[in-house]
């Protein structure tokens, strides 16, 4: 019976390389797309129970056996305000670092930075967003504020050689102030592009955007930031998640970030739910012959692996459907 389900799984992981073939005739989407994971970071930061340090050590092991090229370990942000992420040092020390994966980390604050350094990281997110609201709630500051914070994490960051990635949260929507105009989006995008992040990753946060939306806010942020330089983040909480990230695929966004097993959700954005799941953006992109690197079967297992220690199903829905068989 196990090997009959492997076969069938092998099947439908076959049957995204059939539809590759296909379709590859498809020249509007970027021929390589880099998948950024940020289960054990965004995925577990929500989580109410403490997740034990050697299950998030080992899920991050398991993703990196995967081949995801880019792994969020944890984040270097205040155990009062986000318990879950308060061994940071112990996982990022603890995980094994495979050769050409970067293992970024958050950090909200120079003093993050300090620890997240200390601890061994060689890249940093830092993260904003286009509300003021929303950016109160999660990081107890105005958006200029947390502008001059970035600031001096750039500056360091920059003088010991170590890349900043720049989160822009609410970019299709505020738990707090409801619709975020594109123009709001495109210059808190330019300023953290401007002050030195290498790429900005922008924010579904709430997960109630639309892909007419995802376009409109993208053709506004992309008269400021080259599209190479962009990256989309998109939470599940509509059903929206793999049609905004597919307009942004056509608009030229090459980076995209995932959640293995769809988990996740910023405890700061009431309604947030899962992100993305990377099992079904693989899917998808295999599918369109978008090359990910990513080994499937491995990827699978690593969510399997993260859903019974969560003692929870897995919300990717190529994941549901491959169990199935
Ligand atoms: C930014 C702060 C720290 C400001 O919080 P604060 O209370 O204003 O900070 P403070 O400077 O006044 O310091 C208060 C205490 O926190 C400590 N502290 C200060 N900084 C740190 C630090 N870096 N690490 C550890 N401890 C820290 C500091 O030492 C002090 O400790 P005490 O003296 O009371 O014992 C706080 O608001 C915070 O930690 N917020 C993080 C919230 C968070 O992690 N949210 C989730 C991530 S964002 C997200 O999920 C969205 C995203 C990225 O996925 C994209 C999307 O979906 O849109």
């Amino acid at each position: 019976m196990a090997t009959m389900r492997g076969s069938l799984r092998q099947s439908l992981v076959g049957l995204a390389s059939v539809r590759a073939v296909s379709t590859s005739s498809v020249s509007t989407f970027p021929k390589r797309v880099k998948i950024v994971e940020v289960g054990p970071r965004d995925g577990l930061q929500n989580e109410k129970n403490i997740v034990p340090t050697p299950v998030k050590i080992r899920m991050i092991d398991m993703l990196s056996e995967a081949g995801l090229p880019v792994i969020e370990a944890t984040s270097f942000v205040s155990p009062k305000w986000v318990p879950q992420m308060a061994d940071h040092i112990e996982v990022l020390k603890g995980i094994q670092k495979f050769p050409g994966i970067n293992y970024p980390v958050l950090t909200p604050n120079f003093k993050g930075y300090q620890a997240a350094v200390a601890a061994g990281a060689k890249e940093v997110s830092i993260f904003g967003a286009a509300s003021e609201l929303f950016t109160r709630k999660n990081i107890n500051c105005s958006i200029d504020e947390s502008l001059q914070r970035f600031d001096q994490v750039l500056k360091a960051a920059q003088a010991a050689g170590i890349p900043v990635r720049g989160y822009v949260s609410c970019v299709l929507g505020c738990p707090y102030e409801g619709k975020i105009s594109p123009a709001k989006v495109a210059e808190v995008s330019k300023k953290m592009y401007s002050m030195g992040c290498y790429e900005i990753s922008l924010g579904d946060t709430i997960g109630v955007g639309t892909p007419g939306i995802m376009k409109d806010m993208l053709s506004a942020v992309m008269h400021e930031v080259p599209v190479s330089a962009l990256a989309v983040h998109c939470h599940d909480t509509y059903g929206q998640a793999l049609a905004n990230t597919l307009m942004a695929l056509q608009m030229g966004v090459s980076v995209v970030d995932s959640s293995v097993a769809g988990l996740g959700g910023c405890p700061y954005a009431q309604g947030a739910s899962g992100n993305l799941a990377t099992e079904d953006l693989v899917y998808m992109l295999e599918g369109l012959g978008i090359h990910t690197g990513v080994n499937f079967q491995k990827l699978l297992e690593a969510g399997a692996f993260i859903c019974q220690a969560l003692n929870r199903k897995t919300s990717s829905k190529v994941a549901q459907a491959t169990c199935k068989l």
